[in-house]
């Protein structure tokens, strides 16, 4: 795999002034957090004082084994709930939301197929992360008509009058939201089968997700996470476990989500492709950010060096397999 860089010339431009050091602001942050901690029992395992992620730019989160990553991560997308600090995405604060709520916001994370989800098929995996808000829509107000009519037969002390009017009303808001439900439902599979498409996956839409192969499943992760048009995705190890034949495929799924506008920030342990596709690499040590900036600032920088060979972890910076490396230390 070639070492150079596929950071975009926008990215590239929008960088070009920030200083590479833990903490920095940036232009235009699409997720903005500030002072996160999260111990478990006596150990600090996050404690982050700010981080700003760039708008538009593939944000990558390093670190050594146990450096904290994941914890964060669980944390900035609502997962866990125990950290504290505040945090806000596209301007609007997001600390303290249900993973689902921030999910809404715009911000998702990409999951690991669970042994349930195996056992479903491809379109219904897709189908499952749809949103479903215009139904959700239709039966609010159709809860919020049904505790008004009851109100008012009992204000009005006329039941018969209030429940003969209901039952075709009822009848009615019944069939509009079959038909909410069903306009979504149709939503929904064209925009699954159009990601399916872009990530070669339409010809295993009704396979089981289990056959799948390691990398094909790593696209199944992601195109799930894209069915609601997020703003942001967060992608956990998306080379791991991946046939190297399928790695350009994946690196060029994600180089094209950045250039379409989707910021990505993801936690990698492969070097070469952390190397290859970050516009902005963070870099966390037990728990801290310990240094930020462009791939050529992480690859000679002291410190990172320094945790990285701490923790008997492969180098930034270094040619060898680092995915394999990494595999093998987890
Ligand atoms: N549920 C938990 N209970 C207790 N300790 C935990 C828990 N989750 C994480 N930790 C600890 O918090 C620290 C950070 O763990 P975390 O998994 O976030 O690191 P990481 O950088 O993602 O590591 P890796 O690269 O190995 O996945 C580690 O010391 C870990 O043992």
């Amino acid at each position: 795999m070639s070492s150079e860089t596929t950071s975009s010339p926008a990215a590239a431009d929008l960088m070009a002034g920030v200083a590479a050091q833990p903490g920095v602001a940036k232009p235009a942050p699409i997720l903005t957090a500030t002072g996160i901690r999260r111990s478990f029992g006596g150990l600090t395992a996050v404690d982050v004082a700010h981080l700003e992620v760039q708008r538009g730019t593939i944000t990558a989160l390093i670190g050594p084994n146990g450096a904290g990553k994941s914890t964060l991560f669980n944390l900035l997308t609502g997962f866990d709930r125990l950290g504290t600090g505040t945090w806000s995405f596209n301007g609007r604060r997001v600390s303290g939301m249900s993973g689902h709520q921030v999910a809404r916001r715009g911000m998702v994370r990409t999951f690991q197929l669970t042994k349930a989800l195996t056992r479903l098929t491809v379109m219904e995996n897709m189908l499952l992360a749809a949103p479903n808000q215009r139904g959700e829509r239709l039966w609010g107000a159709f809860l919020r008509w049904g505790s008004r009519a009851a109100r008012t037969t009992v204000e009005t002390g006329a039941p018969d009058a209030a429940g003969g009017a209901s039952q075709p009303l009822s009848r009615a808001w019944n069939a509009l939201a079959r038909l909410g439900w069903r306009s979504q439902e149709q939503a929904n599979i064209a925009r699954a089968e159009e990601l399916l498409e872009r990530f070669n996956l339409l010809p295993m839409r009704d396979e089981m997700a289990g056959s799948l192969s390691g990398g094909q499943r790593k696209l199944l992760e992601m195109a799930r996470a894209l069915m609601t048009r997020p703003a942001m995705i967060m992608l956990d190890e998306p080379m791991a476990g991946v046939n190297p034949a399928l790695v350009e495929s994946l690196l060029d799924h994600i180089t094209r989500l950045r250039d379409e506008g989707v910021t990505v920030l993801f936690v990698e342990h492969d070097m070469d492709v952390i190397m290859g596709i970050s516009d902005w690499i963070v870099v966390l040590a037990e728990g801290r950010t310990i240094a930020e900036g462009r791939p050529e600032d992480i690859r000679s920088n002291r410190s990172v060096i320094d945790a990285y060979l701490g923790a008997h972890h492969d180098e930034p910076g270094s040619d060898g397999d680092a995915g394999a490396a990494g595999e093998e230390d987890r």
